[in-house]
């Protein structure tokens, strides 16, 4: 693994009482780039987050690879791993996300004193924080308890939280799905934003591909615990090869159009679908 590499996943496989989940995935993501894992329910995507993220129940058997920056991490809680291995999550329910009982403030402050920031300096860098992820008047939001807060407000608290602890790798498992459709858009705007200087590696994971059309340049198509396709997103949604992402992409009706990849459109193709872009992986 290279230091280009963030995330290197080999030969991944997770047994939950003796069934297999997720069985010999295989993939690696690259520093700032932003990958999605897109699977029907049940496919075993929040067992990869899980796994990846080191929160998985510990009567739980993995086997193969999970490198994070160069430290081997598959089985290993999240407690027990070095912070530079550590990925941040983000996950769909922003109120068990967070503590109920603790202030904004409070949860915010955590990991800038985790790392010797008091203070002032650490009231000063949760407001810049709060300003990134576009809360307005954030002083009186601060003051609140989780319960108080929008459901958007809270998934920006969620995300300002994960980014406190400045994170390589970033897992984003299901982060809008809860939100309305304007708080979904605004959002995923926000996340798009945060990573658009490639200083924050993405893996969304999500079973809406508008919302991994939106997001991610490359995509991951899991079916039954496996990888099935794999490919640059505009191809995927272009051409589909896998019937499992034919029946997906059916699914959710979505057109290219729809989906603003109209800068990626190919301008001599009469079709009006992108260009076909390199190789691509598909299982039989
Ligand atoms: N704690 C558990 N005990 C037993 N089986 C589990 C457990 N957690 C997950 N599973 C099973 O593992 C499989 C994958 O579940 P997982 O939650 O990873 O899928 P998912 O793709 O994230 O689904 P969803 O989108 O519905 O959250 C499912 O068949 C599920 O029933």
């Amino acid at each position: 693994m290279d230091e280009t590499t963030m995330l290197s996943v080999t030969n991944l496989s997770v047994s939950i009482d003796g069934q297999p989940v997720v069985s010999g995935l295989d993939f690696e993501l690259k520093n700032g780039e932003r990958l999605c894992l897109l699977g029907a329910s049940g496919s075993g995507k929040s067992t990869i987050a899980a796994a990846l993220t080191g929160t998985l129940a510990a009567t739980t058997r993995v086997t193969g690879s999970i490198d994070i920056r160069g430290h081997e991490v598959a089985g290993v809680p999240i407690s027990r791993r070095p912070p530079e291995a550590r990925a941040a999550a983000i996950f769909q329910d922003s109120l068990s996300s967070l503590n109920p009982l603790v202030t904004v403030r409070r949860q915010l402050l955590q990991p800038f004193l985790r790392r010797g920031v008091r203070g002032r300096a650490a009231d000063t860098a949760v407001e810049s924080l709060l300003a990134r992820v576009g809360i307005e008047q954030p002083r009186r939001l601060l003051a609140r308890y989780p319960g108080e807060l929008s459901g958007g407000q809270r998934q920006r608290i969620c995300i300002a939280v994960a980014l406190a602890g400045t994170p390589g790798l970033v897992v984003a498992d299901e982060p809008t799905t809860a939100l309305d459709v304007v708080t979904q858009a605004r959002v995923l705007d926000l996340l798009r934003e945060l990573s658009d200087d490639r200083r924050m590696t993405l893996l969304l994971i999500t079973h809406d591909l508008a919302v991994a059309a939106k997001l991610c340049e490359r995509a991951i198509v899991l079916a039954g615990g496996r990888a099935v396709e794999s490919a640059p997103m505009d191809e995927l949604i272009a051409a589909p090869q896998h019937p499992y992402t034919r029946a997906l992409i059916d699914a959710a009706s979505v057109t290219v159009s729809a989906l603003h990849l109209a800068s990626q459109v190919d301008p001599t193709s009469t079709s009006g679908l992108p260009s076909p872009g390199p190789a691509r992986e598909v299982s039989p």
